[in-house]
C-alpha cells in the first residue's frame, strides 16, 4: 500500500504516452512536473542546495520525506549511507522507504538550477543550450581526453594529436568588409626529430569568421580576449607541417584554454576531459558545471540492481558518471564509458522487451516468451505435423529444401500455432530461397481457415511472386486449391472492386500486393498471417498498418475446408503473425539493436549446385572496357544471358560521366548487332516492365540493360553476367544485391563492377573478396555506419546512442539484452523494481518504443 502511494508521488504527474494496449509511459516535463507537485520535495531541494555548503541535503529530503509520509501514514527504516560531494564524503541517514529511493533516482531530472553554485544567469545559459536537466547536462560526454604526463613527444605530421602548451601570438585580424580571422600561435615543447633533445615547435590555429558583423573592433577585441598570449591551453586536431621549419599548421582543430586557477591544479596527473563546446557555451563552463553536478549524486542513483552490475562487471552508475568526467586514469574512464554504454543498449532493450510483454494475457505465456528469447530455443513443427496443403505444395515443388529452409519453415509454423501474434525477420543472402519459405507458411494459415498476405516492395517482385507460386500451385488437385490473387496499384480497378469484395467475403485465400494491401478499402475479415517481402523498404508505420487490418470487418471467411462459423470466437481478435524477410543481411547486434523484440530466423545455405558468382573490379577506362565488352561477347556467344546496370535512365548535362541506361542502349545494341537487347527503367509502366523481363527471361532478348529497379526480387535463373557502370556510385550492400542477381541457377556466372574513379576500387575489391552478405554487410557497417547500411527508413528509428557505437560494441548490447530478459524473468511488469520503471519511464526510449 505504501510502496503504491510512494511511486504515485514521485511519477504520477508527468505527461505520459500510450503505446498500443501498454499501460502509459510517463515523459518528463519539467514545467509541469514543477507546477504540478505537491512541493514536497523540489522547494526543499533548492534549499538544501543554496545552503550546500554547510548542510546534508539528503538527511534533510529524508526527513522532509518523513515528515509528509507520516501523515499519510508510511513509516520509514533507516541505514546509513554516503553521499559524495566532491571533495567530502558525508555521513547521512538514508531512508530506505520507496519515495526516496525514486527521489534519488529522480535527482537526475532535477533542474539545473539545483546544481551548488549556480547562479540564475548561468541556469539561463545552460537552460538555453538545451541542458534542462542534471541527466542532460552528466550525459554531455567529453570527446576526449589530454593527458599531459604521457602528451606525445613528438609531433607526427598528418597524424590527429593532443598537445599543451602556451599561445605565444593571438591577433584577430579584419580580412575584408566580411571575413575576418583568429590565428593563433601556440609554443609547444617537443622532442626532436631523433628524440634526444628537447625543442619549441609552434603550431597556427586559423578560424574564420564571415560576416559583416564579425568585422567590427568589438568583436573582434573579445575574439582576442579569449584567447591571451600566455594561457595554457590543450589542442587538439591534425598536424600538418608548413614551409618554415619547426611551424605546424593545424587543421580542423579544438581549443581548451585553461584559466588562471586552473594552471597549477590542471596539470595534473589526471586525464583532462575535452569536452565540446554545445550552444556558444564554452568547454570550460560546461566542465564547471559538470563537476558541481557530480557533486549531489550519490551511490544509491543507481536503478541497476547490483546482483545485476556484479554479474556484468558493471561499477555503480555514480562511479561511471564520476569516472567518465573526472576519471583518475584512462582505465577508469574507459570502464566508466562501458557502463553508460551498457545502460543506453539496456533501457532501450528493457523498453522493447517489456512492451512486447504487455499485451500477454497470462504469466506463463510471459515466462515462456522470455524463455525463447534467452536460451535462443529452436521451436519447430515437424513435416508430419504440417497440413495437408503445405505437404501439397512441398511436394509440388521442383527441388527439395536445403536443411536451413527446413528449419526455417518448421519454425515459423511452430509459431503460427501459438496464440500469440509472432514477429519474425527471415535473414538470408542474396537467392537463398526465403520466397518459397514464406508460400510454405501462408498455405499453412490458409489451411487452418485463415488469409494470408504478402506485400512486396514493387509491382514486378509482386508480380514475379505471383506468378512463381500460381505455377507450383498449378500442380495441386483442384479442389484444394487455394485462390490466390495479385493486387498492385496498376490493378484495373473493376478487377480491384471485385477482389476487395473477394477478400471481405472470404472467397480469396491469399492475396499478394505492393502496399496498396494496406489501403483502407482493403478489408480482411480473417487475415493471420502477414509476410513483409525486403522489410527494409517499407517504413515501420507502412509495416504496423497491417497489424490494425484484422479488426477492420465482419467475418464471413469461406475457405477450401473451413467456414467462418467453425472459427472459434477468440481467434478473431489476434493481430496477425508477421513474417518480415530482408535480403540485406543485418549482422545480428544490429538486428539486436533494431529488432530487439523480432525472433530471428537465418537462412545460411544456398540451394545446392550454386557456384559463386565470379567477381571483378575494373578501372572504368578504355582498357577496362574493352575487357568487359570482350567478356560480355564470349558470355553471349556460349548461350549466357547478360545484365547491364546503370545508374540513371537519360543523359545528364551535369553528370557527364554516368551512363545512362537509355544511351548505353543504343551503344551496346550497335556494338552486339546479333544479340536483341531490352531496357527496363523505372518510368516504365508495370505492363511494359513485365514484358521486357518476360522477353528476358524466356529468352527473346539476351542483354537487359536496366536501371537499379532490378536490384531485388528480380529472379531470372538463366542470366548469367552482371555488368555495373559507375559501381562507385553504390554502396557494398547495393552492390551484393545487385550482384545476386546472377548466379540463381546452375550456370557458372560472373560480375563486373567498373569504376569510373581509380579511388573507389579498393572499397570495391572486398565484393571481390567475399560473397558472403553478412561480412560485407559488418564490413559496410564499419566503413559507413549503421544509418547508411540500413537505409533512411530504418534507420529513423536506430535508437540515438550517444556514446555506444553498434558497429564496436555489439559485446555489450548482448550483455544489456540477457540483463533486460532477467530483470523482467524476475518481474514481468517490473513491480519489483520500482527505480528501474522510474529510470525507464525518465529516460527517452519512447520513440523507440512508438515502433
Ligand atoms: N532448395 C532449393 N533448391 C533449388 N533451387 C531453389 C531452392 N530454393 C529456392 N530455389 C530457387 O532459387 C531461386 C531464388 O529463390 P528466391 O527468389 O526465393 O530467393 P530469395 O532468397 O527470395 O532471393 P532474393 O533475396 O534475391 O529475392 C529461385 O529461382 C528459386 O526457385
Amino acid at each position: 500500500m505504501k510502496e503504491e502511494f510512494d511511486l504515485l508521488v514521485a511519477t504520477a504527474r508527468f505527461p505520459s504516452i500510450s503505446i498500443g494496449d501498454a499501460s502509459p509511459v510517463e515523459l518528463y516535463d519539467e514545467v509541469q512536473w514543477r507546477e504540478s507537485q505537491p512541493r514536497i520535495l523540489l522547494p526543499e531541494l533548492s534549499r538544501q542546495f543554496s545552503n550546500y555548503a554547510t548542510r546534508n541535503w539528503v538527511e534533510e529530503a529524508k526527513e522532509i520525506g518523513a515528515n509528509e509520509y507520516a501523515s499519510s501514514g508510511a513509516g520509514n527504516g533507516t541505514e546509513l549511507g554516503k553521499v559524495y560531494s566532491g571533495k567530502e564524503t558525508f555521513e547521512v541517514t538514508k531512508s530506505k522507504s520507496l519515495s526516496t529511493e525514486a527521489y534519488l533516482v529522480s535527482i537526475m531530472d532535477t533542474s539545473v538550477k539545483f546544481i551548488p553554485d549556480t547562479t540564475s544567469r548561468q541556469r539561463r545559459h545552460l537552460e538555453k543550450a538545451g541542458f534542462h536537466t542534471v541527466r542532460k547536462l552528466l550525459h554531455h560526454f567529453p570527446r576526449t581526453y589530454a593527458e599531459p604526463e604521457n602528451a606525445p613527444g613528438k609531433i607526427d605530421d598528418g597524424a590527429y594529436q593532443i598537445l599543451v602548451g602556451t599561445i605565444s601570438s593571438s591577433r584577430a585580424v579584419r580580412a575584408s568588409s566580411s571575413l575576418s580571422f583568429l590565428h593563433i600561435i601556440v609554443s609547444c615543447e617537443c622532442f626532436d626529430d631523433n628524440g634526444t633533445s628537447k625543442k619549441n615547435i609552434y603550431l597556427h590555429l586559423k578560424k574564420f569568421f564571415s560576416g559583416a558583423r564579425f568585422t567590427c573592433q568589438p568583436f573582434l577585441r573579445s575574439l582576442q580576449s579569449k584567447c591571451k598570449v600566455g594561457s595554457l591551453v590543450y589542442v587538439s586536431g591534425k598536424v600538418k607541417k608548413l614551409r618554415c621549419n619547426d611551424h605546424y599548421e593545424m587543421r580542423e582543430h579544438n581549443i581548451d584554454v585553461l584559466e588562471e586557477s586552473e594552471k597549477n591544479v590542471q596539470i595534473h596527473k589526471c586525464p583532462y576531459p575535452l569536452y565540446p563546446s554545445k550552444a556558444g557555451l564554452k568547454p570550460q563552463i560546461l566542465m564547471d558545471a559538470i563537476s558541481r553536478a557530480l557533486m549531489i549524486l550519490s551511490r544509491d542513483i543507481d536503478p541497476i540492481p547490483n546482483d545485476i552490475l556484479e554479474e556484468f562487471n558493471l561499477p555503480n552508475l555514480f562511479d561511471a558518471y564520476k569516472g567518465i568526467h573526472l576519471p583518475e586514469n584512462l582505465n577508469e574512464a574507459a570502464c566508466a564509458r562501458r557502463r553508460l554504454n551498457f545502460d543506453e543498449f539496456f533501457y532501450v532493450q528493457l523498453g522493447r522487451l517489456f512492451q512486447m510483454l504487455q499485451p500477454l494475457g497470462t504469466q506463463i505465456e510471459k515466462k515462456d516468451l522470455l524463455c525463447k528469447y534467452k536460451y535462443n530455443r529452436l521451436n519447430v513443427t515437424l513435416v508430419e505435423e504440417w497440413s495437408t496443403l503445405t505437404k501439397s505444395l512441398l511436394s509440388a515443388l521442383p527441388y527439395s529444401l536445403t536443411s536451413s529452409q527446413f528449419n526455417a519453415i518448421s519454425e515459423i509454423i511452430w509459431d503460427l500455432k501459438r496464440p500469440v501474434p509472432m514477429n519474425r525477420l527471415l535473414q538470408g543472402d542474396v537467392g537463398c530461397g526465403k520466397t518459397v519459405v514464406a508460400f510454405l507458411a501462408c498455405m499453412e494459415v490458409i489451411a487452418s481457415g485463415f488469409q494470408a498476405a504478402i506485400m512486396a516492395p514493387s509491382e514486378l517482385v509482386a508480380f514475379q511472386h505471383y506468378e512463381h507460386l500460381s505455377s507450383l500451385l498449378k500442380n495441386l488437385d483442384d479442389h484444394s486449391r487455394p485462390i490466390v490473387v495479385l493486387l498492385t496499384g496498376s490493378t484495373r480497378s473493376k478487377q480491384s472492386k471485385m477482389i476487395y469484395r473477394g477478400l471481405q467475403t472470404g472467397d480469396i485465400n491469399m492475396v499478394i500486393g505492393t502496399h496498396s494491401l494496406i489501403a483502407d478499402k482493403v478489408n480482411f475479415p480473417a487475415l493471420r498471417f502477414t509476410v513483409i517481402d525486403e522489410q527494409q523498404r517499407f517504413g515501420v508505420i507502412q509495416r504496423g498498418r497491417f497489424n490494425s487490418k484484422l479488426y477492420s470487418g465482419t467475418l464471413t471467411l469461406k475457405t477450401t475446408n473451413t467456414t467462418a462459423d467453425e472459427l472459434p470466437e477468440d481467434k478473431i481478435y489476434m493481430a496477425p503473425h508477421v513474417l518480415s524477410m530482408s535480403a540485406t543481411p543485418i549482422p545480428r547486434t544490429l538486428a539486436l539493436a533494431i529488432y530487439g523484440d523480432m525472433s530471428l530466423t537465418q537462412i545460411t545455405d544456398l540451394p545446392p549446385g550454386r557456384t559463386p558468382v565470379e567477381t571483378f573490379i575494373l578501372e572504368g577506362n578504355e582498357t577496362g572496357y574493352e575487357n568487359v565488352f570482350q567478356m560480355m561477347h564470349d558470355e553471349l556467344f556460349s548461350g549466357g544471358r547478360v545484365y547491364v546496370v546503370c545508374p540513371i535512365i537519360d543523359e545528364s548535362e551535369q553528370l557527364p560521366h554516368l551512363h545512362a541506361a537509355s544511351k548505353d542502349l543504343e551503344s551496346i545494341s550497335k556494338k552486339f548487332s546479333m544479340y536483341s537487347c531490352g531496357l527496363l527503367h523505372g518510368r516504365m509502366n508495370s505492363e511494359e516492365k513485365n514484358e521486357v523481363l518476360r522477353k528476358f527471361k524466356s529468352g527473346e532478348t539476351c542483354v537487359l540493360i536496366a536501371t537499379q529497379v532490378i536490384e531485388i526480387g528480380i529472379d531470372i535463373p538463366d542470366a548469367s553476367m552482371m555488368v555495373v557502370m559507375n559501381a562507385e556510385r553504390f554502396g557494398v550492400a547495393q552492390l551484393h544485391q545487385l550482384r545476386g542477381r546472377v548466379g540463381r541457377g546452375m550456370r557458372k556466372s560472373k560480375c563486373v563492377f567498373l569504376s569510373s574513379t581509380h579511388a573507389a576500387l579498393n572499397r570495391l575489391r572486398i565484393l571481390e573478396k567475399s560473397s558472403d552478405g553478412f561480412n560485407l554487410a559488418i564490413a559496410d557497417l564499419l566503413v559507413r555506419g549503421p544509418g547508411n547500411l540500413l537505409g533512411k527508413k530504418q534507420s529513423g528509428h536506430l535508437p540515438d546512442f550517444p556514446i555506444a557505437r553498434l558497429e564496436l560494441d555489439g559485446n555489450i548490447l548482448r550483455e544489456a539484452h540477457n540483463a533486460a530478459l532477467k530483470i523482467l524473468s524476475t518481474s514481468h511488469d517490473l513491480s519489483s523494481f520500482p527505480k528501474l520503471q522510474l529510470e525507464l519511464s525518465m529516460r527517452k526510449p519512447l520513440c523507440i518504443l512508438g515502433d
